[in-house]
């Protein structure tokens, strides 16, 4: 058996300690190294071998001496001057073999029981954690993968681990840091099946030998869609404040502990307080005088509507709107929303004005809208189509229905004043001492439950525009000499007032009364009669134009069918034979209504009104122009019959001459004096 010695405790000596150990003709005696902590002096040391650091000192230590010196990848110098002095054979072993030695012997083992030591400590570090773990050695196989990179991947552990990555895993850049050995930290990933990872891939190095590659990874999907969630929220959000920011309405918000959440510039002019004086304080911050409406909605969870109260430094008088915030029934704070008070006063003046306006378009009927073309209306209508155009105030007369307000419509929307207002009084329908403060207005206290401030009166309202007294024939005496005023003077004087003040009033007056008698009455003045009737136009009764009769059926019943919604187009001849025969006292209006109550007679479809139809009608013995020769026919006495003919002979020359009395007297040869008394006497004046 052989002595040996080994000069060196590096890896060089422990790998050949490690392999001399299986020798039968040779025995390690000793080991010499500089470094008396190296490697292979432990070894040597446990195994109760000679140790020292000095190859000479130990060689002579050595009894009996060794027979040879192994120098691992030692001094070489040393090991020749050994052999020189002492004799002893020496061997070199190169320093690549002594690394292969310890790879082959101790590395190897070692770098086993490492891994193992490693798997099994990773195996729980592994197993236990949520991060994924994959690792790979340097021949890209997969060493390890642990459960949650197994429910990551929706790959199998089983099927992944002994295989090469990129068969198991195509997407993965494990197999880059096998080259570039560099740690690449917090990357992003989206593996196969769509899960969003951030992964740090770190090169593996065991001792100073690299050995493959880890990644050590985190599911972020879930992150990644909150995060999305949260910026969608918070455009959400923006979107709102961007609205509530660009209201013109004065907004603001409180959260649910009643301070301040969000204003909106509106908010900020209308209160004078900005975002610092509001947010995060208290509903009551802004309240100059009232209780906070917003306190109270968050309190009753109920809205409150337009409560008054002054806000801010200036004391702005406010109406104030406010509703709670309740999202899924839970309480989030409470949104209000202020007007200015002063703003709806002016809104309140518009709407007056307007109002005003509206009235002015209630004369909305011209010219076009009276039916008919008989010599008589359009006499009529040529005569107030003339006065239209000059200021003159004018007086309607005709039988009541035959279309007077038509007229006073027509003529004020001729004039130059259509775009001011057009009044309408009834003065029937008035009691006398309400006419009166209606048409010249009051003084404040003129009598009791007068309005604070006085009101003024309908003439007054009228300025510029028109004033259509109806029924004029019915205004009491006294109101008659204001009025008798007005015209002449163009003046009103309030009721309980002194001071008179001027109007530009037209007026058109209508009655159906006889004035003439009710002067001899004595109950219509004479001078406002005259003043009145200086412009008279008679409106023809129904009966004294029954050639309008046609024209105006079609005119109605185009207007029934509109208000009941009906389609009825025409009249049958034997109805049309009726409606002509028929004496109308109530003119135009009475054949309005006797159309409408026909056509809800009629069943829907029916397009014809037949004289089924029809309401029961008086029968007249008035037929108008009925030939000369018929008349021979009538019974009666002759003073009867030539009672009979002298009327038809009135009325014809009326018509012919549209109703001009002078003319028609003319014609007749008879004074104008005498024409009145046999119109009258025969009513016909009355009627037109
Ligand atoms: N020529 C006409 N053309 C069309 N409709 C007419 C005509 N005349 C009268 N009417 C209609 O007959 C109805 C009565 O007319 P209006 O009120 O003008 O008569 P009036 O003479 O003022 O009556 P009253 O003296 O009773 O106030 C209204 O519905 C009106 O539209």
């Amino acid at each position: 058996m052989k002595r040996a010695m080994i000069v060196g405790g590096g890896k060089g000596g422990t790998a050949l300690l490690g392999m001399m150990d299986g020798l039968d003709h040779m025995e390690v005696v000793g080991l010499a190294d500089l470094d008396l902590e190296a490697e292979g002096i432990s070894v040597a040391k446990a195994r109760g071998l000679q140790t020292g650091s000095n190859a000479f000192t130990l060689y002579g230590e050595l009894f009996p001496a060794p027979d040879i010196v192994f120098e691992a990848t030692g001094d070489e110098a040393v090991l020749a001057d050994l052999q020189r002095h002492v004799g002893v054979q020496t061997a070199v072993v190169p320093a690549h073999v002594c690394n292969l030695l310890y790879q082959l012997l101790i590395g190897k083992d070692e770098l086993i029981a490492e891994l193992s030591h490693q798997e099994r400590l990773h195996h729980t570090v592994f197993q236990s954690t949520d991060d994924g773990m994959i690792a790979i050695d340097g021949d890209e196989k997969v060493l390890l993968f642990n459960q949650a990179a197994a429910r990551m991947t929706e790959i199998d552990r089983e099927k992944a681990i002994g295989n090469l990555i990129h068969t198991v895993m195509p997407e993965s850049k494990l197999p880059r840091i096998l080259s570039t050995r560099t740690m690449e930290y917090n990357q992003k990933q989206t593996f196969a099946n769509g899960r969003q990872i951030v992964t740090t891939r770190i090169p593996l190095w065991i001792k100073d030998n690299f050995v493959g590659a880890l990644a050590v990874f985190q599911d972020v999907t879930e992150m990644m869609n909150m995060a999305t969630k949260v910026t969608d929220l918070e455009s959400v959000q923006q979107l709102l404040q961007a609205i509530i920011h660009s209201s013109d309405e004065a907004i603001s918000v409180v959260n649910e502990e009643g301070e301040g959440l969000m204003v909106n510039p509106a908010y900020s002019r209308l209160t004078g307080l900005n975002e610092q004086d509001v947010l995060g304080k208290p509903a009551t911050a802004d309240i100059y005088e009232g209780e906070s409406m917003h306190m109270r909605a968050l309190h009753t969870r109920m809205p409150i509507r337009g409560t008054q109260m002054k806000v801010g430094p200036h004391k702005k008088d406010v109406i104030v709107n406010v509703a709670p915030l309740l999202v899924n029934g839970e309480l989030k704070g409470s949104v209000g929303v202020l007007h200015d008070v002063s703003e709806i006063r002016t809104l309140t003046n518009e709407l007056e004005k307007a109002k005003q306006r509206i009235r002015t378009l209630e004369a909305k009927y011209t010219f076009d809208d009276i039916i008919g073309s008989s010599p008589a209306l359009s006499f009529a209508k040529e005569q107030a189509f003339k006065s239209a155009q000059t200021p003159v105030d004018v007086l309607l007369r005709g039988q009541s229905g035959t279309g007077k307000e038509l007229f006073a419509h027509a003529i004020h929307n001729e004039s130059g004043r259509r775009y001011q207002p057009f009044i309408r009084v009834n003065c029937s329908a008035l009691s006398p001492a309400l006419l009166e403060s209606e048409l010249f207005g009051y003084e404040e206290g003129a009598f009791t439950g007068a309005k604070r401030g006085g009101k003024r009166g309908l003439f007054e309202e009228a300025n510029d525009g028109s004033i259509f007294l109806d029924e004029i024939g019915e205004v009491p005496k006294e109101t008659q000499v204001k009025l008798l005023r007005v015209l002449q003077e163009k003046e009103i004087v309030r009721v309980g007032g002194t001071k008179a003040s001027t109007v530009n009033v037209r007026i058109i007056a209508a009655t159906n009364n006889h004035l003439e008698e009710a002067i001899k009455r004595g109950d219509f003045r004479e001078d406002l009669f005259y003043r009145l009737n200086k412009m008279p136009i008679f409106i023809p009764s129904l009966q004294d134009r029954r050639e309008d009769i046609h024209e105006l059926c079609q005119y109605l019943l185009h207007k029934i069918n509109q208000a009941y919604g009906r389609s009825v187009l025409t009249v049958s001849d034997q109805a049309m034979q009726r409606l002509l025969a028929y004496e109308w006292p109530g003119n135009v209006r009475e054949l309005e209504n006797i159309l409408g109550r026909a056509v809800i007679h009629m069943n829907y479809p029916d397009q014809e009104l037949t004289v089924k139809h029809l309401p029961p009608l008086a029968e007249t013995d008035h037929t108008y122009a009925r030939p000369l020769h018929e008349y021979g026919k009538q019974n009666g006495s002759l003073a009867e019959r030539m009672n009979a003919f002298e009327q038809q002979e009135l009325e014809v020359a009326l018509a012919e001459v549209q109703g001009n009395k002078t003319a028609a007297a003319r014609a007749l040869g008879i004074s104008v004096r005498n024409l009145y008394y046999k119109l009258e006497k025969h009513g016909i004046v009355r009627k037109t």
